[in-house]
C-alpha cells in the first residue's frame, strides 16, 4: 500500500491545511508526518529540538517517512525539510508528489512567528528566504505536480487537488 499523495513544499505552503482537505473531499484518510513523529518521541516537535537536537528529528523523520510510503493508503503529508534527505527523494521517486508552492511574502504571512516551527523561531524572514532558495530545485526535482497556493484560498487549492487525483 502507497499513498494515494505525498505533499511536500515549504512550511506556509499549506501542506497540513490542504491535505485534510484533500482527504476529506475524496473520503480517505489523512496522515502527516510531523504528527508520527510526535508519536514516536512522545513529544511535540519543538521539545524533540530542543531536547535532542535537529539531526535526531531528522532521522526520525527519515524512518516515519519511509514506512509511511510503503504503507498508509491515504493523503500524506511531509514536513517541509524531509526532502533535504537524499534516500528520502529516491523514495519518493515512485510516487504522485505534489508541490504546494508559495513565495516568501505569503509563507511569511501564514507561518508568522514560526508558529510552533523551531526552525523559524529566529529571524523567521531571513531563514524562510534561505529554506526557500534552499529547497526550491529539491521539491521541483520530486514533484509529479506544482500547484501555486500564493493569494489562494485553502478550499480552491483543495479542489484542484482533489480534481487532478480523481
Ligand atoms: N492558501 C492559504 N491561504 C491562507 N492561509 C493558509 C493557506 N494555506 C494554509 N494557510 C494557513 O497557513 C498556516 C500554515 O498552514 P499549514 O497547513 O500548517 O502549512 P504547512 O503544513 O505547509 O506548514 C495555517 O494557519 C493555515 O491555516
Ligand atoms: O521546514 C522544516 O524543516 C520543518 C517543517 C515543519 O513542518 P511544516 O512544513 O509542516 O511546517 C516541521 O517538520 C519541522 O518544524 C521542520
Ligand atoms: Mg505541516
Amino acid at each position: 500500500m502507497a499513498p494515494v499523495a505525498v505533499l511536500v513544499g515549504p512550511p506556509g505552503a499549506g501542506k497540513t491545511t490542504i491535505g485534510e482537505a484533500v482527504a476529506a473531499a475524496l473520503g480517505l484518510t489523512f496522515v502527516d508526518t510531523d504528527a508520527l513523529i510526535e508519536a514516536r518521541a512522545g513529544k511535540p516537535i519543538p521539545d524533540i529540538f530542543i531536547d535532542e537536537g535537529e539531526p535526531v528529528f531528522r532521522a526520525l523523520e527519515r524512518e516515519v517517512v519511509a514506512e509511511a510510503l510503503t504503507s498508509f493508503p491515504g493523503v500524506l503529508a511531509l514536513g517541509g525539510g524531509a526532502i533535504l534527505d537524499e534516500a528520502t527523494r529516491k523514495l519518493l521517486h515512485d510516487h504522485t508528489v505534489v508541490f504546494l508552492s508559495v513565495e516568501l511574502s505569503d509563507a511569511i504571512k501564514r507561518v508568522g512567528l514560526g508558529g510552533g516551527r523551531p526552525l523559524l523561531a529566529m529571524n523567521p524572514r531571513a531563514t524562510m528566504k534561505y529554506l526557500l532558495e534552499q529547497r526550491r530545485p529539491l521539491y521541483t526535482e520530486i514533484a509529479t505536480h506544482t500547484i501555486t497556493t500564493d493569494a489562494r484560498d485553502p478550499a480552491e487549492i483543495a479542489a484542484e487537488v482533489a480534481t487532478l487525483l480523481r
